[in-house]
């Protein structure tokens, strides 16, 4: 197996293509993650980061280049296999927790699980609740995400996120909207995931101080890697 769970070469992405207002925001990407690792991609806003981690959790296409997850060449893969790779392979955390706010905690990180096949729906509870417990949450499973405080609600999306086991978890500022204590918590936690389960994280962040506390930090700027 490929040692690097991710890996792009020369990857671009133009907007609007054939059309007259046609504009490339990313221009030639090299990068690769390795098992385990967690990296920061940092860079001025408009650079290119979300176009990037987009391009990386499936949700896009590059117009040219090659994406390789866990070895595999996207462009070998048909809608099924590339669903599957997006929902077992790929956690996702938004600067938005995007929950469901009449869901109570429990039901969110359910979620993807219940789209799952591969889940005897008795299992799904409990492991939905081991999950609120490794992210602090066990008291707070039954409770409205609508009731609970910005912190807790990213920790929910962090639960809901490893549900699926993936292999690489894609943060776009998933603390950018929290107090800095909060932000610290919730970044702390991620890490603690990384370092104990061995998941890969890709995180964008404006936040120099988390991104330090990272393995690596890379950096784009104008849709290129700065070196
Ligand atoms: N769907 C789209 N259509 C056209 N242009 C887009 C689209 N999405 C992003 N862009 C442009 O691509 C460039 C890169 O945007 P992107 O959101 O990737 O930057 P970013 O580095 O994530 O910025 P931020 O830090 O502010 O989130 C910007 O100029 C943006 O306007």
């Amino acid at each position: 197996m490929a040692s690097e769970i991710l890996r792009l070469e020369n990857v671009c992405k133009a907007y609007n293509v054939g059309l007259p207002t046609e504009t490339e925001v990313l221009h030639g990407i090299d990068l690769e993650l390795d098992h385990g690792e967690f990296l920061a991609l940092i860079g001025p806003s408009g650079s290119g980061k979300s176009t990037l981690l987009n391009i990386v959790g499936l949700l896009d296409q590059p117009t040219s280049g090659r994406l390789l997850i866990k070895g595999r060449d996207i462009a070998d893969l048909g809608d099924t296999e590339i669903t599957h790779l997006r929902g077992h392979t790929i956690g996702f955390v938004f600067q938005y927790h995007l929950l469901i706010s009449a869901f109570t905690a429990r039901e969110n990180v359910m979620m993807p699980m219940l789209a799952d096949r591969g889940f005897a729906s008795a299992d799904i509870e409990a492991r939905a609740d081991r999950l609120l417990a490794q992210v602090g949450l066990e008291k707070f499973a039954g409770n409205l995400a609508n009731n609970m405080s910005g912190g807790q609600q990213q920790r929910v999306a962090v639960a809901r996120a490893l549900a699926m086991s993936p292999d690489l978890v894609l943060a776009d500022e998933p603390t950018g909207n929290l107090d800095t204590k909060s932000a610290d918590a919730v970044f702390e936690l991620m890490r603690q995931v990384n370092r104990e389960s061995g998941t890969s994280f890709l995180l964008v962040t404006h936040n120099m101080d988390l991104a330090r506390r990272c393995d690596r930090i890379i950096e784009v700027v104008d849709g290129r890697i700065r070196a």
